[in-house]
């Protein structure tokens, strides 16, 4: 769905010194269907990425392709018509202020040329699905950050997109905030299977939302897998920062804790019966990351929830599986 090949992307010096590169080498692969994380510290190229992405920029050299059109190659016509199939959602929201919820949804329908009757219909629709239809003839500057994203995820998804970019979607919100956002992402795209494109510099974002992930740092990717296997074997110094960044946020909150594990059962559907009832009844969510129903194949979940509980599913997990290995987190 998205696909970058052989990208090079330097921009003019703004000082009159050397032209500055901040992309090299960049080869990316997105399937369609997948939540794909690219995360990176500050400069590291992503923005720079995400803007390539949507035809803010050009590259410098190589091919930028989404949805099966050379984006880079686009006229200025053919570029407004294939952004209304990329939806995108911003760190500090971007909403227009002078406007309610529902114009600033209804905003981008309005500009597709939509009827009357469609945009009420859709506005509904979305606003019903992010949750503020009570919220609807709030201004932006009456409601919570939490809140203003939700207005920005309606309005990115208003012409029906087959791709969603997060560019640091909850980097300005606090932890219980962004969970929220995550579940709200992570919902939307279970129910339309939203080619999904994240940009940020917080692992547990990738950890929790993401099934691939890109490290970058110095404008080239250095390390790029399923979030699992870069989870359980960073090889880049910079990647094991990041894991390692994660831990430090497990440590610090004693009360919820997330791990990743791999598991391998014998007899799957009975002991998913057991796991299921037993995380309920504790409180703890269990994300699968990986599996297949496959008896060979191993699955890989992530449990979050209180530190005892957690703990107790993997005892229970160490019982019941053939292969219980602990990749992240708590043991
Ligand atoms: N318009 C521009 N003109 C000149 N240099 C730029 C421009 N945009 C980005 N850069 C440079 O390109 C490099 C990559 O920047 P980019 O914003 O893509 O990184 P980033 O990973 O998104 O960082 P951040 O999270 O801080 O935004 C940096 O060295 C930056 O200074």
């Amino acid at each position: 769905m998205i696909h970058l090949k052989g990208i090079e992307k330097t921009y003019p010096s703004r000082s009159g010194s050397n032209p500055v590169s901040a992309l090299t080498e960049v080869d990316l692969e997105i399937k369609a269907g997948e939540i794909y994380g690219i995360i990176g510290r500050s400069g590291a190229g992503k923005s720079t990425l995400l803007r390539l992405v949507n035809g803010l920029e050009a590259p410098s050299s190589g091919e930028v392709w989404v949805d099966e059109k050379e984006i880079s190659r686009l006229g200025e016509k053919d570029l407004r018509l294939a952004r209304t199939k990329i939806g995108i959602i911003f760190q500090h929201f971007n909403l227009l202020w002078s406007r309610t919820v529902w114009e600033n949804v209804a905003f981008s329908l309005e500009v597709a040329g939509k009827s009357k009757g469609e945009i009420r219909e859709k506005v509904s629709e979305l606003l019903e699905r992010v949750g503020l239809m009570d919220r609807a003839h709030a201004y932006p500057s009456q409601l919570s950050g939490g809140q203003k994203q939700r207005v920005g995820i309606a309005r990115a998804l208003a012409n029906n997109p087959k791709v969603l970019l997060c560019d640091e979607a909850t980097s300005a919100l606090d932890p219980e905030t962004t969970a929220s956002i995550l579940q709200l992402l992570r919902d939307i795209h279970r129910d339309t299977g939203i080619t999904t494109l994240l940009i940020t510099h917080e692992m547990s974002v990738v950890k929790s939302i993401c099934q691939q992930v890109a490290v970058m740092d110095g404008g080239r990717i250095i390390e790029q897998g399923r979030v699992a296997d870069v989870f359980k074997n960073p090889t880049h110094p910079v990647t094991k920062q990041f894991v390692r960044q994660t831990e430090n946020e497990e440590v610090a909150d004693a009360d919820t804790v997330g791990t990743v594990v791999h598991v391998r059962f014998r007899d799957f559907a009975s002991a998913w019966k057991r796991l299921s009832e037993e995380s309920t009844a504790r409180g703890v969510h269990i994300r699968v990351l990986a599996g297949s129903i496959k008896p060979s194949e191993a699955w890989t979940f992530d449990l979050e929830g209180g530190r005892e509980n957690v703990a107790q599913i993997l005892d229970l997990l160490k019982e019941t599986a053939v292969e219980t290995e602990v990749i992240a987190g708590v043991q």
